[in-house]
């Protein structure tokens, strides 16, 4: 440009021009081509960041476990994983890769304004510091602002979905109108932080825009200024007036990205704030996960084992020791919340106790490779939850690979194979999101199909047959015996049916065990269970 302006402003000949517009052209088309290229490599780029980022954040939650999701609403940490991680796109994709653009494209022009005019280029400098400076300054309180709108965010998310998974229990409350108004609280709220958000990011905006004015007026100002006193020749007056402008251009396009990124700057936050959590259940250091799988059946040992969950007023289980043989069957009783599931979410190392230690084997659960730990065990759960997917998917989460006559040998013995064929695709019905068009009692029997899949050598029935009716409890009560043989089994009952077969019980009353022994002997004790028994046929 310096070199065209000589031309007209020297009367220079225009064979100069020459050489000067073919390198124009190429520049020009140079910059095209780049363009395309990080168009292209930007969607590229910012597609595999998204996923990695996703796939570490999901692997992340699982580590941190059942005990952290209790904590939090499924619907914040889902659009945290969707929304959130979403909405990085144009901060990858437009802000991060104009943050090269700014520093090279405004720096070298800078510089290049400096070695015109050391005067001028000091301005330029100066106006180009305000505009990185500030913000930085600014990005404490940006930080706690962007934080508390994705919060705000997420959990009017957590909101919507809760009252959508709810909305039979809204109807039959004609509770629609209360949930409406609770929700359209929670959306002002949400729309206060935007708008805090918004005010602190145009505040941004507007001192990089002053800076940038002001720099480019009074590098003009001062430039004029220096023609006059004949300390710089015109032409450079004029280079300076063009470049001062294209200066300032990559910050002014560097801040309305900003703009663009602002809810992906947000959930960057809420990312950092669950990845930085740590793990509380770990392997222990030093574990490599090489152990042997065995088959051999276990002997369970809860040696003074003390818990509680966070945030609760006592203890759930307190000082609790009990020994479960190999090969045994022990049914765990008590009233409701006197610690039964506690002691499975312990086992499972879902949680670890505070005091006291568990054993398998011999050798505390804490010594286990998680993943080994965990082979070890199938649990027939409470509530059986169902993936979306077919039936067969939903059986082989056991299994994975396992053959069709495998989940069909599984479902005969778990009396699901009956109800499963009766399916419009029998083994291949999509079978939703909940499960929801399945009964409970044939979730539940699929839950059963599923333990027996898996095979491991200590089985764990928290209320197994809850959900079935009396017909289905004695089929399934008739498999159940025949899986309990070979292993070593915990149920955890109120039903005298489910634990009449069982070796030994153990009460639980009041977060300790407080009696032990068969059903006959327990009864002659007329104690705890005694009266359980008593107020269950009461
Ligand atoms: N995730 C949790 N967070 C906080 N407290 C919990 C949690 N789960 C259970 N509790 C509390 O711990 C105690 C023991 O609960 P637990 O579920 O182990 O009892 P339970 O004997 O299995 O009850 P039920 O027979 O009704 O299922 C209860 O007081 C319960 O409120």
């Amino acid at each position: 440009m310096a070199a065209g302006l000589k031309i007209v402003f020297y009367r220079q000949s225009l064979d100069d021009l020459g050489l000067l517009l073919p390198a124009i052209g190429l520049l020009v088309l140079l910059r095209g081509v780049l363009h395309w290229l990080s168009e292209i490599y930007g969607m590229r780029i910012a597609f595999l960041v998204k996923s990695k980022i996703r796939e570490r954040l999901f692997q992340h939650i699982l580590n941190l476990g059942p005990g952290y999701q209790e904590k939090r609403r499924s619907g914040d940490l889902q659009a945290l994983l969707t929304d959130g991680v979403e909405s990085l796109e144009p901060l990858l994709t437009g802000y991060i890769p104009q943050l090269l653009v700014a520093f090279f494209g405004s720096g070298l022009i800078a510089l290049y304004i400096f070695s015109l005019d050391p005067v001028v280029g000091v301005i330029a400098l100066a106006g180009i510091l305000i505009t990185v400076v500030f913000p930085q300054l600014m990005s404490r309180r940006v930080g706690k602002i962007m934080l508390d709108y994705w919060q705000s965010h997420a959990r009017l998310n957590a909101h919507y979905i809760d009252a959508m998974q709810g909305m039979p229990t809204l109807k039959m409350f004609n509770a629609g109108g209360r949930k409406g108004r609770e929700l359209a609280r929670e959306a002002w709220g949400h729309y206060r932080h935007s708008m805090q958000g918004l005010g602190i990011s145009l505040l941004d905006s507007a001192v990089v825009k002053w800076a940038a004015a002001a720099g480019s007026a009074l590098a003009a100002g001062v430039g004029a200024l220096r023609v006059s006193t004949g300390d710089m020749p015109l032409a450079e007056l004029f280079v300076i007036l063009f470049l001062s402008v294209e200066c300032f251009r990559p910050l002014n396009d560097l801040i309305m990205l900003w703009h663009r990124s602002f809810l992906g700057v947000a959930a960057v936050r809420g990312i950092f704030a669950i990845l930085d959590t740590a793990v509380d259940i770990r392997d222990r250091p030093g574990e490599n996960g090489a152990e042997t799988q065995t088959r051999a059946r276990p002997g369970i040992e809860f040696v003074n084992v003390t818990f509680g969950y966070a945030g609760g007023q006592r203890p759930a289980v307190q000082d609790v020791s009990f020994r479960v043989h190999p090969g045994e069957t022990v049914a765990v009783v008590g009233k409701s919340g006197s610690g039964k599931s506690t002691l499975v979410n312990l086992l499972l190392r879902f949680f670890d106790p505070q005091e006291g230690s568990i054993l398998l084997n011999g050798r505390d659960i804490r010594d286990y490779s998680l993943p080994l730990l965990r082979s070890q065990i199938a649990v027939v759960f409470q509530d059986t939850y169902l993936f979306y997917g077919t039936v067969a998917e939903n059986l082989s989460v056991a299994r994975p690979g396992a053959a069709r006559e495998e989940l069909e040998r599984a479902a005969r013995l778990a009396h699901a194979h009956d109800f499963i064929t009766d399916l419009p695709n029998g083994y291949d019905t999509q079978i939703g999101e909940r499960g929801v068009r399945l009964s409970g009692g044939q979730k539940q029997r699929l839950s059963i199909a599923r333990a027996i899949l898996k095979d491991a050598p200590l089985l764990i029935l928290d209320e197994a047959t809850s959900n079935v009716d009396g017909a289905s409890e004695k089929l399934i009560q008739a498999s159940l015996e025949q899986l309990v043989q070979n292993r070593t089994t915990i149920i955890i009952a109120h039903r005298l049916s489910t634990i009449r077969g069982a070796d030994r019980i153990i009460v639980l009353d009041d977060r300790r065990v407080r009696e032990t022994g068969t059903h006959g002997e327990l009864l002659a004790a007329r104690g705890v269970y005694a009266q359980l028994t008593g107020l269950r046929h009461g």
